[in-house]
């Protein structure tokens, strides 16, 4: 059983495809195998200007084997597998690599050269090479349907309630702490930073954020997510301060969970007024942390996270 996706985000829509194609191999006694691609092919068609990602791929294939797929195959997305036209794709990967019973898609899934194979390709070499092909409905929310685009525009606009909605969980960028320039603790606002592998976030600014991996509870914080143009940095990273804590966490998983945006991120003309609004930036994320753990008591909405595993090892999503 395999389902074939580029499932940036793993949201509803993802996740309902993943959901079924899993609920139908155990029916089957078959293993189940969700398939995507890394790069993404859009990544790989545009590599001066790659597409904003909502979740990095070891993010990815995690949250796949959460959703319980007994495999996940990352088909590495290079100019031989661009060439290949669809019928190529089917043959090599599903029937000979995969043999697959059944392969499920998305709605208006294409793949192939020129993006020239489709739900209809896929059914007819089925047909003849023993295989169902199936599309699963698109899942709407609020009379839209659910899609990468649509929750990339509203993290861009700051809606992270109405983003964790079509997510099926609040959105948050997870991975390893690495060592920048040492320079935050003589700011006194030391920083926990993420990279991104060369993937472009979907995300830019100044935030209220929790970060997951620390302690039992979600840990308060105000995070940057930026090239930091104040002291000419080029790579984009997700630098999280955590408040009132005093440790090592190089090397450590984390999640940062995203509450709210604060502001975009600027060019100070030196690090003391940097240093100031990152006073002032604090004083609000503390702010809208304290109104959003009210909320959550009052409203505890969503339901626990599947991708969300437990302490430092979560899941790098949003994930
Ligand atoms: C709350 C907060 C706000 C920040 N805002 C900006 C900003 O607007 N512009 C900028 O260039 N860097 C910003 N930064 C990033 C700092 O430049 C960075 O944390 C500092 O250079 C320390 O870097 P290091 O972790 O490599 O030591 C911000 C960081 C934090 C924690
Ligand atoms: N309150 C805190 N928030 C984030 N990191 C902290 C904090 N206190 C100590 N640290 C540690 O300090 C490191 C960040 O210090 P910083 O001077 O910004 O160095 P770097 O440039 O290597 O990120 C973090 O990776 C973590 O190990």
């Amino acid at each position: 059983m395999v389902c074939i996706g580029a499932f940036d985000g793993l949201h509803l829509g993802h996740r309902a495809l993943v959901r079924h194609t899993v609920a139908r191999a155990r029916a089957l006694g078959v293993p189940a195998v969700a398939l995507s691609f890394e790069p993404l092919p859009r990544e790989f068609f545009a590599p001066a200007a790659p597409p904003p990602r909502l979740l990095l791929p070891r993010a990815k294939a995690e949250g796949l084997l959460a959703l319980d797929a007994d495999q996940v195959g990352l088909l590495r997305f290079n100019g031989e597998l661009s060439r290949w036209s669809g019928e190529e794709f089917v043959q090599r990967v599903l029937v000979e690599q995969l043999a697959a019973r059944e392969v499920w898609v998305g709605p208006q899934f294409r793949f192939g050269k020129a993006r020239g194979g489709d739900i209809a390709l896929l059914r007819r070499m089925g047909e003849a090479a023993g295989f169902g092909a199936h599309e699963i409905e698109p899942v709407h929310l609020d009379g839209e349907r659910v899609s990468s685009t649509r929750i990339r525009e509203i993290l861009l606009a700051g809606d992270f309630a109405a983003a964790a909605r079509l997510l099926g969980r609040p959105y948050a960028i997870g991975g390893h702490v690495v060592r920048g320039r040492q320079l935050g603790r003589t700011l006194g606002f030391p920083t926990a930073n993420l990279r991104f592998g060369g993937k472009t976030p979907a995300l830019s600014g100044i935030y209220a954020t929790w970060v997951h991996g620390i302690g039992e509870r979600p840990w308060s914080s105000v995070s940057s997510l930026g090239t930091r143009p104040t002291v000419a940095g080029v790579e984009p990273l997700l630098e999280a301060h955590l408040f009132d804590f005093d440790g090592d966490l190089y090397g450590r998983r984390i999640e940062v969970e995203f509450v709210a945006h604060l502001r975009a991120e600027l060019k100070f003309p030196d690090l003391a007024t940097l240093t100031q609004q990152m006073h002032r930036d604090a004083a609000q994320a503390r702010q809208s942390l304290a109104l959003d753990a009210q909320r959550r008591q009052l409203h505890p909405a969503l339901p626990p996270d599947p991708l969300r595993a437990s302490g430092a090892d979560a899941a790098e999503t949003t994930a």
